[in-house]
């Protein structure tokens, strides 16, 4: 150390006046990481967390497994000057004995609802040192002359950069949902096909799979697993080409632009698709009756499994306001400053050059057959996006004129404006893509015709989530636009009704990982579920407190009161 102790000292007082984030493994969380971090003369980083409180947890593996971690840090250099969030590399046990290292303080947070089949740490520092090199420094580092460098002029950009790294998470809890909802819809439409109740005589019972309430309940969902099938594997294949063009050092604005996008749309795609398989799991729990309630059945792990698919890689609610924030930068550069539009290197954009001719559009469907077109719904969702995004727009203005800060003024305006507005763009952008698909001349003429019927399905049943809006902005006038959308979409349930076993059989898992005997693709749901109880341990034996209550058993009326 070339610091000798009074200056090194001198050092910790001055840092221990500002309080940083220290984000272990990711950046983010709940409970902030207070840390210091000195750059050492020796080219050392010191890392420390204050209190239980700067403590970093929930990091994935962290609890038992890992024996490093990536720890994204505010960087100070000895001048005393922060230059932001850093990701270093940080040793936190010896591998040969699984013990953590000499001032790091490691361990697991307990049992989870859901994934415990994986560890999830905290961990806190003192005075741990680190070298130099541990500093993953793409963009920014340190020189030999204990310099700052960074190729990013804007902080905010570097910062952008680094948080980069999220995005592929994004993209695979994008594609961890639509998993969890093949498995939830394939295991309630198999059962729904076989479980008979009820019936138009009294001779006669049918499969609940033949009421429209239960067809209305679970085929739309059985549409969307393929629309977001189509849709998370394009947008896993852009991710590709983005981290091509980072491994290439390709450094155009192209390149730089794909980051972006991909960036808006993976932080609506996961909210989307992760949303969209919980409240399908819950409905599918519900369309298995009591039999969805059995944990052998595998509804209730799915769910919880589920579940933090809305929560990590950052919260629904938030990063949904990442993709909003890129749209509405759009319409402050293109639109109203007068340049004329570009197209995002992704597309999704791109529909957005015909802004104001999408918004004097209306819905001008008159009789069903027409309807029954994803062209329909995808004509709605343009106009939809252009109007939120007009709408968000001026929402923020008039909150910034009745004098609120940036700040409140983009807070004030998520609900009802810039959280739909995300949700619509990524609605818009998956059926847009499955909707060319379905239309591609590649795709077998024997597939197209069942697969138009999920892509309109999809579309219908997502827009009519969006009616007020549409009236509200007068894009649908009348009742008979309603009732068009309505009746469409329950012809589409009723026609896809005699296919919906079949097109599970195409996406379910091998009975060995589905595993559950009411999701078998025998369809033999009693022999199976049958099977499975009476395997069941213990399930024929006394219960376990037996002989203890029988062999100690109080006599009839001994506890009474004795006054
Ligand atoms: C394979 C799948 C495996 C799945 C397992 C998952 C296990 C789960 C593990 C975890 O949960 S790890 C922890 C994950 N943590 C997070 O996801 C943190 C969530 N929070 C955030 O990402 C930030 O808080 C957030 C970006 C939402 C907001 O931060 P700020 O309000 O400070 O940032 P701001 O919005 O000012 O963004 C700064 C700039 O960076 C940009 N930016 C942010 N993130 C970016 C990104 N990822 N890519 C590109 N640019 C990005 C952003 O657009 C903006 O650009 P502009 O200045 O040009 O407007
Ligand atoms: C199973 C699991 C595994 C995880 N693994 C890891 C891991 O490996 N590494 C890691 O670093 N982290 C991990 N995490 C942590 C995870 O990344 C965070 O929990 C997540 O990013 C959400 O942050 P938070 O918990 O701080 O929520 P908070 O930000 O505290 O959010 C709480 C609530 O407040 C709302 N809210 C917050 N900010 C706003 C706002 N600006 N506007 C409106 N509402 C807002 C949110 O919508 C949310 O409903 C994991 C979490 C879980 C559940």
């Amino acid at each position: 150390c070339l610091f000798d102790k009074h200056s090194f000292h001198d050092k910790r007082k001055r840092r221990k006046e500002r309080t940083d984030f220290v984000k272990c493994n990711k950046e983010d969380e709940l409970s902030l990481f207070k840390t210091k971090l000195d750059l050492h003369v020796h080219y050392e980083f010191i890392i420390n967390s204050p209190d239980h409180e700067a403590a970093k947890i929930w990091i994935g593996n962290l609890g038992k497994t890992a024996t490093h971690a990536l720890v994204y840090a505010q960087l100070y250099t000895p001048d005393g000057v922060c230059h932001g969030l850093h990701p270093f590399i940080v040793q936190v046990k010896d591998p040969k004995t699984l013990l953590a290292m000499p001032g790091v303080m490691v361990g697991d947070i307990g049992k989870k609802l859901g994934q415990n089949g994986l560890d999830n740490g905290f961990v806190l520092f003192c005075d741990v040192r680190i070298p130099r090199e541990n500093l993953l420094n793409s963009t920014g580092d340190i020189t030999p002359e204990g310099l700052y460098v960074t190729p990013y002029k804007d902080p905010n950009k570097r910062f952008g950069a680094s948080l980069g790294a999220l995005s592929g998470g994004r993209v695979g809890i994008t594609r961890m949902s639509v998993i969890n909802l093949k498995l939830a819809i394939s295991i309630a439409i198999r059962y729904s096909a076989a479980r008979k109740q009820f019936g138009p005589s009294e001779e006669e019972e049918i499969p609940v799979l033949e009421y429209q309430l239960q067809q209305w309940r679970l085929i739309p969902y059985l549409a969307a697993i393929f629309a977001l099938d189509y849709f998370s594997k394009s947008l896993f294949i852009n991710f590709l080409e983005f981290q091509i063009g980072l491994m290439m050092k390709d450094n155009s604005d192209r390149q730089a632009e794909i980051g972006r996008e991909i960036h808006a749309l993976s932080c609506a795609s996961k909210p989307l698709s992760s949303w969209t398989a919980q409240q399908a799991v819950q409905e599918c729990r519900e369309a298995c009756g009591g039999h969805g309630y059995l944990t052998m059945n595998r509804i209730g792990d799915i769910r919880n499994d589920n579940d933090p698919n809305c929560t990590y890689e950052g919260d629904n609610n938030v990063i949904l306001q990442q993709t909003s924030n890129y749209l509405l930068t759009w319409i402050m550069l293109y639109l109203f400053s007068g340049k004329s539009t570009n197209e995002s290197p992704l597309g999704s954009l791109n529909f957005l050059g015909d802004f104001h001719t999408i918004l004097s559009k209306v819905f001008e469907v008159t009789v069903e057959d027409e309807c029954l077109d994803s062209s329909v719904p995808l004509l709605a969702y343009k106009w939809l996006v252009c109007y939120l995004l007009q709408e968000s727009y001026l929402k923020i203005q008039q909150e910034k004129q009745m004098g609120k800060s940036d700040f409140e003024a983009k807070n004030n305006s998520q609900v009802y404006y810039c959280h739909t507005l995300a949700i619509a763009y990524i609605e818009l952008t998956a059926l847009q893509r499955f909707h060319d698909f379905t239309h591609d001349s590649s795709v077998p003429h024997g597939l197209q015709t069942v697969l138009k019927k999920l892509c309109a399905l999809y579309g219908l049943w997502s827009l009519s989530k969006h009616i007020a809006v549409l009236y509200q902005g007068g894009y649908f006038c009348g009742k008979k636009c309603t009732e068009l959308i309505q009746s469409s979409i329950l012809t589409l349930c009723s026609q896809l009704k005699n296919d919906a076993v079949s097109l599970v059989d195409t996406i379910a898992p091998s009975d060995f990982i589905l595993n559950s005997p009411i999701g078998k693709g025998d369809g033999e749901i009693y022999k199976n579920l049958w099977s499975a109880i009476l395997q069941g341990k213990g399930a024929l034996e006394r219960p376990s407190w037996w002989m203890t209550f029988s062999s100690d058993k109080p006599l009839v009326g001994s506890l009474r009161g004795k006054l």
